[in-house]
């Protein structure tokens, strides 16, 4: 029995961008998912994925129960669901060239789902990482993060950045633009709040709508591209530790990403929130359309906000977590 976990991650700036190539800075925090797997004779895949409730439903799936969940929800967030899971584990049998290798695989995470903290990513990290130990093979954490990007490219109909994976599968603050990736090295310390809707977004509907956008209107090629201009800029913010500065150009870009299209009311609400609670800046994370914001605050105040605003389900500090995928 083998188990690995894989961090989630915030967006300082850059996601939907990264997509079309420029650049983003994730940053991996504190908060996990975990896979056990143990390898099984006879081929089979099974599944238990008890923070996967789908309508209601706790899922699994797999060579004990159903092919597929046996849920009342639409095929495709039920084929997501499975996509990640099983395309880690495909690639964990490439990786170790035992294409028939069988596992019952068990997920769980402190990771909320579809909020823009990157449960996707941290799920397929960490199930690739443990399918492959427990077949007796250790992957560089960068050939993880390779393997999880194609996971995440197929599940989200081709349309992935490498952002989520790369961060999670080598923690810390990175840098990702196309194919160059890498991690960023002496961040200052940067004093994260979340806040939480309880909801979620579709990362791949999200993802398409803004690319039909900037098909349409040569005005929203040009946002996309203000946000490679925003990133850079922030960059150098980073680099100098300019905390101030850093939180400017975070309003700036949920801004950017609000004209997109992918932010939401009670987005909206805890950015203001997090803002008049004294917070240097605020924006959505992720993918956006509900879920989580991120802010930067070094004091109580833009949590006790949160606490308050109604539509805000939990509020969190997040510290940097400077490990990636990991054995456990
Ligand atoms: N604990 C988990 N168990 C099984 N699948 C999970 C888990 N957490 C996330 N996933 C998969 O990842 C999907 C969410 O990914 P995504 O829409 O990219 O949002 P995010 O990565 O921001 O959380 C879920 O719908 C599910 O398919
Ligand atoms: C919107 C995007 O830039 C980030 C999605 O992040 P998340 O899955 O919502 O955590 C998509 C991508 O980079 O693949
Ligand atoms: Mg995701």
């Amino acid at each position: 029995m083998t188990t690995s976990s894989a961090p989630g991650k915030v967006y300082l700036f850059g996601e939907h961008a990264v997509v079309y190539g420029e650049p983003a800075v994730p940053c991996a925090i504190e908060r996990r998912a975990s896979v056990t797997v143990e390898e099984r004779d006879d081929g089979r895949l099974s599944v238990e994925a008890a923070d996967l409730t789908l309508d209601g439903f706790t899922v699994t799936w797999g060579a004990d129960g159903p092919d597929r969940p046996d849920v009342d929800v639409p095929t495709p967030l039920v084929e997501a669901a499975m996509g990640y899971v099983d395309g880690a584990i495909e690639q964990a049998r490439d990786a170790a060239d035992r294409p028939d290798a069988g596992f019952d695989v068990t997920v769980s995470s402190e990771i909320p789902l579809g909020a823009g903290l990157g449960s996707s990513a941290a799920v397929v990290c960490a199930a690739i990482d443990a399918a492959t130990r427990e077949l007796g093979v250790s992957l560089p954490a960068e050939e993880v993060a390779d393997r999880a990007y194609r996971v995440e490219h197929e599940v989200q109909d081709g349309q992935a950045s490498r952002a989520d994976t790369f961060c999670c599968a080598v923690g810390g603050a990175v840098r990702v633009q196309g194919d160059d990736t890498r991690r960023i090295a002496d961040v200052p310390t940067l004093p994260f709040v979340v806040g939480y809707d309880g909801g979620a977004g579709d990362t791949g509907e999200l993802v398409a709508g803004v690319r039909a956008l900037r098909e349409e209107y040569g005005f929203a090629a040009d946002t996309v591209s203000a946000i490679g201009d925003l990133v850079r800029e922030g960059e150098a913010a980073l680099r100098a530790g300019d905390l101030e500065e850093l939180g400017r150009l975070m309003d700036f870009d949920h801004g950017l990403l609000s004209a997109l299209g992918v932010s939401s009311r009670s987005l909206d609400t805890m950015v203001w929130a997090a803002r008049e609670g004294g917070a240097l800046g605020a924006k959505l994370t992720g993918a956006g359309g509900g879920g989580c914001i991120v802010a930067l605050d070094e004091t109580d105040g833009a949590k006790t906000a949160l606490d308050y605003t109604p539509g805000c389900e939990e509020a969190f500090r997040a510290e940097l977590d400077t490990e990636g995928v990991r054995a456990e």
